[in-house]
């Protein structure tokens, strides 16, 4: 392995106006008719809602499903569209099937699959029973804070209103100590672990996945290419929990070779046979007032390199990313 001597620079700035507005177009309709759904079990495929006339509001596709009080929070906090992610997966995820979501960063799975769990997990019992599975501790203390968000909501039902669901965060760095006398006291209803902390808990024990009836794994493909964490994740996946016993979902916004993936998720029983694979990929354009540059320069040329890109974009605000290239041996070096 050779020393490292180039920078990789990436300039995103936004041009100064006169420009037309961004739309939001995580929230529009599709323009392609054609589902991009994908169903395994050789069932017809299943007309998207997102094609009809008047598509329905997230309360609407979660209703009989979600427990009212978690709607009611959802719309308190300004979630009534559904997003394309949304609204495919989520009718399907009540049927009851595995899925797999695969949609772009920001598109909304992680409401997706937690409205799933919200549909399924009962507070008035006293055991772990859902397990959502993240590859960092950032992405951990994000869908944590979703999780509660939505926990939050106060029931109308006095005799479940003492009873909401909890959600723990067990993440790589936290104070796993104090984790294990809680989960012996009172288990949570919902676990949001990283591979690492998890694989403690479960090989002493002191977390059981007997009463689990969803596992997500989020950014599946980050866990799956990290070496570190693979081999845990593949004993979580077939070793301490049955699919047959649970719904499961992967969720990422890329799966490379993800034909190949969903036949793994079957063959190794990762996932029941008729898993689903959701993907919602539609290419944007990029908005007319942003530029990107992509930039090699040897490590001390940096800081000249982007000072000449701004003087001559003249950007009004940017974002810069500065990575380091590590020559690997055999590799020629230009
Ligand atoms: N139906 C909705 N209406 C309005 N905002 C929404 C809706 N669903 C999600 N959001 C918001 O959109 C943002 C992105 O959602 P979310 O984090 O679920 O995306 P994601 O696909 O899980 O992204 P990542 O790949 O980074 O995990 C969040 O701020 C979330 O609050």
């Amino acid at each position: 392995m050779g020393c490292s001597n180039t920078a990789t620079l990436l300039l995103s700035t936004a041009k100064t106006p006169p420009y037309s507005t961004p739309t939001a177009f995580r929230f529009l309709q599709p323009r392609n008719p054609y589902p991009n759904l994908r169903c395994l079990s050789g069932k017809p495929p299943i007309t998207p809602l997102s094609c009809l006339p008047n598509p329905p509001t997230l309360r609407e596709i979660c209703r009989n499903h979600v427990p009212d009080h978690v709607l009611r929070r959802l719309e308190e906090v300004g979630y009534l569209v559904p997003t394309d992610v949304q609204m495919e997966a989520l009718p399907i995820l009540f049927s009851g099937n595995d899925c797999i979501l695969h949609a772009q960063t920001g598109s909304g799975k992680t409401l997706t699959y937690l409205l799933l769990i919200y549909s399924l997990i009962n507070p008035k019992r006293s055991a772990v029973q859902a397990l959502i599975v993240v590859p960092t501790r950032e992405l951990g203390m994000q869908v944590t804070k979703v999780a509660r968000m939505l926990a939050v909501a106060r029931h109308m039902d006095p005799e479940l209103e003492h009873k909401s669901c909890t959600v723990m965060a067990l993440l790589d760095g936290g104070m796993l100590r104090r984790h294990k006398s809680w989960l012996k006291a009172e288990p949570p209803t919902i676990v949001v672990a990283t591979i690492g902390s998890l694989s403690q808990m479960l090989q002493k024990q002191i977390f059981k996945l007997d009463s689990m009836q969803v596992l997500v794994v989020d950014e599946v493909d980050f866990l799956f290419n990290s070496s570190k964490q693979v081999s845990s994740l593949r004993m979580l996946l077939t070793s301490y929990s049955s699919c047959n016993n649970r719904q499961t979902v992967f969720a990422s916004a890329s799966i490379p070779q993800h034909r190949r993936f969903i036949h793994d998720c079957i063959q190794q029983k990762w996932t029941k046979g008729d898993v689903v694979h959701v993907h919602v990929n539609r290419i944007k354009p990029m908005p007319a007032c942003l530029c990107h540059r992509f930039v090699i320069c040897g490590r001390k040329e940096k800081h000249q390199l982007l000072l000449s890109l701004l003087q001559s974009d003249l950007p009004k605000s940017g974002i810069i990313f500065v990575g380091e290239q590590v020559w690997v041996s055999g590799q020629k070096k230009d």
